[in-house]
């Protein structure tokens, strides 16, 4: 059974929609990131579950029932923001305390409860120090604590990590998902970090412009992106008009685009016309920038392929291993290789 369902919700600020009719379902004790460039709706559809934004139309319901009428308070969801939600006046004690004394449960539970949430985010015996002698991922990690500490049915995170540098971005969201999975949560993510979203997610949902693109598996969110928009934001990707197809061995319909991911693409003795124009070293792998040269008049297009390190073939023609087809922005599928010519 889901936990989370959105069921066509609306959201719309001055005229302009920030959410349009929006379905997800997210599953019990799964971790679901929300996806997108600025602006595309993430923070609004958090916004919409913690209760801090009443839908225009639709209904959010948390383990089947309707909470578009409940406060914040009144909801089993706790989240984590961006930064600087630590109160500077009162130590960590009294942060991570400070939800379990509304509830009004007895001070040695709460001691207790405490102590366990600071274990748990890897700050145990930190109770008395104050926000100010916190690095900035420790203050993260009191703010998940304080969330934590309340057992919540469902944790949102808003971009919880943007405001740390890159090493520790990367230490604190495995800590997260770790967590997350040991406790078993129903989790909502928000990030505009793509690469954080592959790493903790069980499903990513890609927004656009408060649409909903695609709510996949990582994996199959890569190799199989449902829209244009998704095969362009996720991972790189090259376009190529349709009159490409048969250079590269393929049979692409009419009027679609073809798409091919640079690890893709390899270069042989035979193949498409390439003319390569700067190798960029990447570490791992090598990226070559170029050019493909379509026939007659269609002149070049500009292509990356990916080598792997070491690797250091002729680089005058190009073949593809595999490749996919869009129409209107929509995925048509594979593209089939042309008989008997096959890359
Ligand atoms: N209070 C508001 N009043 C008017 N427009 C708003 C308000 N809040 C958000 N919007 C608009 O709604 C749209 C979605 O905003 P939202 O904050 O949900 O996007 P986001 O994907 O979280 O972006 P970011 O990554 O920049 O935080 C944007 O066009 C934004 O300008």
């Amino acid at each position: 059974m889901s936990e989370i369902d959105f069921d066509h919700v609306s959201k719309v600020y001055a005229g302009r929609p920030a959410v349009s009719a929006l379905n997800l379902s997210i599953h019990s004790g799964e971790l679901v990131c929300l996806l997108g460039p600025s602006g595309c709706g993430k923070t609004t559809t958090l916004r919409l579950l913690a209760g801090f934004l009443t839908p225009d139309a639709g209904d959010v319901r948390i383990a089947g029932h309707s909470v578009v009428r409940l406060g914040p308070e009144a909801r089993p969801t706790a989240m984590v923001f961006q930064r600087y939600t630590l109160w500077p006046h009162m130590n960590v004690f009294h942060n991570v305390a400070f939800g379990l004394k509304l509830r009004r449960l007895p001070p040695a539970q709460i001691v207790q409860k405490v102590q366990r949430a600071l274990e748990l985010v890897g700050l145990p015996g930190m109770e008395r120090r104050s926000p100010a002698q916190l690095s900035g991922g420790q203050q993260q990690r009191v703010a998940l604590a304080r969330a934590l500490v309340l057992e919540p049915q469902v944790l949102l995170l808003d971009e919880p990590l943007s405001s740390l540098d890159a090493r520790l971005r990367v230490t604190l969201r495995d800590e997260i998902r770790a967590i997350q999975r040991n406790l078993g949560i129903t989790t909502v993510f928000v990030t505009h970090d793509q690469e954080e979203a592959l790493a903790v997610s069980d499903r990513i949902a890609v927004m656009d412009q408060g649409v909903l693109q695609q709510l996949d598996d990582p994996g199959t969110l890569y190799a199989r992106p449902a829209t244009r928009f998704v095969a362009e934001f996720i991972g790189r990707m090259n376009f190529l008009p349709a009159s490409a197809g048969p250079l590269l061995g393929l049979d692409v319909p009419d009027g679609a685009e073809l798409a091919v991911r640079p690890e893709d693409l390899h270069f042989g003795a035979v193949g498409a016309p390439f003319r390569a124009e700067h190798v960029l070293d990447l570490g791992p792998v090598r990226e070559v920038r170029g050019r493909l040269t379509l026939p007659g008049a269609a002149g070049e297009v500009p292509l990356t392929v990916q080598l792997a390190r070491g690797e250091a073939p002729d680089m005058t023609a190009v073949r593809v291993r595999r490749a996919l087809t869009y129409r209107d922005g929509a995925l048509l599928g594979d593209a089939a290789p042309v008989m008997g010519v096959g890359a």
